[in-house]
């Protein structure tokens, strides 16, 4: 077998030769970088199993290497290393999605303990560039957004109780339903998923709860519904919010008694179904409208679970569209294909209206056809580029978080008061050039006083000079 191996990126050579000794002595292969430049070199021809990088280093930062590795081999385990354990660093690694965090000096027991770990974390080949080895359904996410929500799918789906997903068009609704079977006792027993929306209301109910030979016109043999086929498992009703008031009224009584008839049957049948229902739409503005019936929310939103938006988890993008990339190369049958780093960039500004669906269908496309193994800038339609990445609210914030992850990686202090500071100038700037320099005016649109506008004019210049 041959040994793991692992880089260290440091441009302190001294750091690099014990490390790099302490490594080879507990049985790994080792190789020394300088600077960052130099590992992307490698990359090229190799590949290790595990890296050691430093955060401030000359030439790229290691943060910026890692989130560039990361986009592009997002399951390489990375350890950073920092003489600067303030916290900023260490959430923006972790955050970045460091395996490990090392403040310098270190033991280097330490670090070949957390080596060994990040092997025993990722045993296949971690370094292929994002290869479709993800399960089917598996939910894909390293945002700090998608942990929190894997912690409580985590802590939900064993308590085996009830639950509403909501979140926009195309997040991951149904995957987040699959996951809390997949965690749960019911793992072994069917998963049954019914698209409220997509079957005529007269035919949902029979769907929903089977019907017997001659039910109704062209019931010609008996038929088990979803509530049926789910015995034991778990029944995932998705766009809930569709379902109309007399079959919700119907559900309501199946979920509140556990039992239910057949349409046109006279046999009671029980029902051992956990059910999870998913909406895109605003319950809570349904019932206000009379549209949604308050108990049956009650009985469903035992807890509920929120699928953040794909703008606001930015940082799955590159992951995601990678591997959507890698799965429809592999399944039309061509070269790999890779996103270049602009690409990347490109796609994270992007707001995503239609979310992760819309990234997968964008990178079907792609793969058949953008010409070459590269897919850059060019091959984008124009639509994600034309908002990349200073307009609308997404781009604004992209663009700001930019900002915030270069200043944190320099080691800036009180960025808070930085930020608001660039914030208010703008703000005031644009206000008053779009009231022709009158002061009230411009205070008004802000929603500021006119005395505050003042004060705050005065600051900002006294600051900008
Ligand atoms: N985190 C994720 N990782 C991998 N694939 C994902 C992820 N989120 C969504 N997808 C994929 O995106 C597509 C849309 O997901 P899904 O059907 O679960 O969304 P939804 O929120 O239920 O949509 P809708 O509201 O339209 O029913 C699916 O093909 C799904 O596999």
């Amino acid at each position: 077998m041959t040994a793991p191996l692992a880089w260290i990126v440091d441009d302190d050579r001294a750091v690099r030769l014990v490390l790099a000794a302490a490594l080879r002595e507990a049985g790994f292969d080792a190789r020394e970088f300088g600077d960052a430049e130099a590992v992307f070199a490698a990359f090229d021809e190799a590949s290790p199993d595990l890296l050691f990088t430093d955060v401030r280093m000359t030439g790229a930062s290691g943060l910026k290497l890692l989130e560039r590795i990361l986009a592009q081999w997002p399951r390489l385990p990375v350890i950073v290393m920092s003489a600067f354990t303030d916290v900023a660093t260490t959430a923006s690694a972790y955050r970045l999605g460091a395996f490990d965090y090392l403040p310098k000096p270190f033991d280097l027991d330490q670090a070949v303990a957390s080596a060994r770990r990040a092997l025993a974390q990722h045993p296949v080949a971690s370094t292929a560039p994002l290869v479709a080895d993800y399960a089917e359904h598996e939910l894909i996410g390293r945002s700090a957004a998608m942990r929190e929500l894997f912690r409580a799918i985590g802590r939900v789906a064993a308590s085996g109780l009830g639950a509403l997903v909501t979140g926009e068009t195309g997040t991951g609704k149904e995957l987040v339903a699959r996951a809390l079977h997949r965690e749960s006792a019911r793992a072994a027993q069917p998963f049954v998923a019914l698209n409220t929306a997509a079957i005529p209301s007269e035919l949902l109910e029979s769907e929903l709860f089977g019907h017997e030979a001659g039910a109704f016109t062209g019931a010609t043999r008996r038929h088990a519904g979803r509530f049926e086929q789910a015995e034991r498992g778990t029944l995932f009703l998705d766009e809930i919010g569709d379902m109309p008031l007399a079959l919700q009224t119907r559900l309501l009584r199946v979920l509140a008694a556990g039992e239910f008839y057949r349409v046109g049957g006279r046999e009671l049948i029980r029902a051992d179904v956990r059910v999870l229902a998913a909406t895109h739409q605003d319950l809570d503005a349904k019932v206000a409208r009379g549209e949604f019936r308050a108990d049956l929310l009650h009985r469903l939103d035992v807890v509920r679970l929120e699928v953040p938006p794909l703008r606001a988890r930015a940082d799955d993008v590159p992951l995601l569209a990678e591997h959507f990339l890698a799965r429809a190369v592999a399944l039309a049958g061509g070269e790999p294909k890779h996103f270049t780093p602009a690409a990347l960039g490109a796609l994270r500004a992007y707001a995503w209206p239609g979310n992760v669906r819309q990234l997968e269908n964008l990178c079907r496309r792609l793969a058949v056809l953008a010409p070459g193994r590269e897919v850059g800038v060019g091959d984008l339609p124009p639509a994600i580029l034309d908002q990349a990445p200073a307009t609308g609210p997404a781009g604004w914030e992209a663009a700001l978080r930019h900002w915030v992850e270069a200043r944190l990686a320099e080691g800036a202090t009180d960025l808070r008061r930085e930020a608001n500071a660039v914030l208010e100038r703008v703000l005031i700037d644009a206000a008053l050039a779009a009231h022709g320099g009158h002061r009230q005016n411009a205070a008004r649109a802000l929603g500021v006083g006119r005395n505050t506008m003042t004060r705050k004019l005065g600051s900002s210049r006294r600051r900008s000079r």
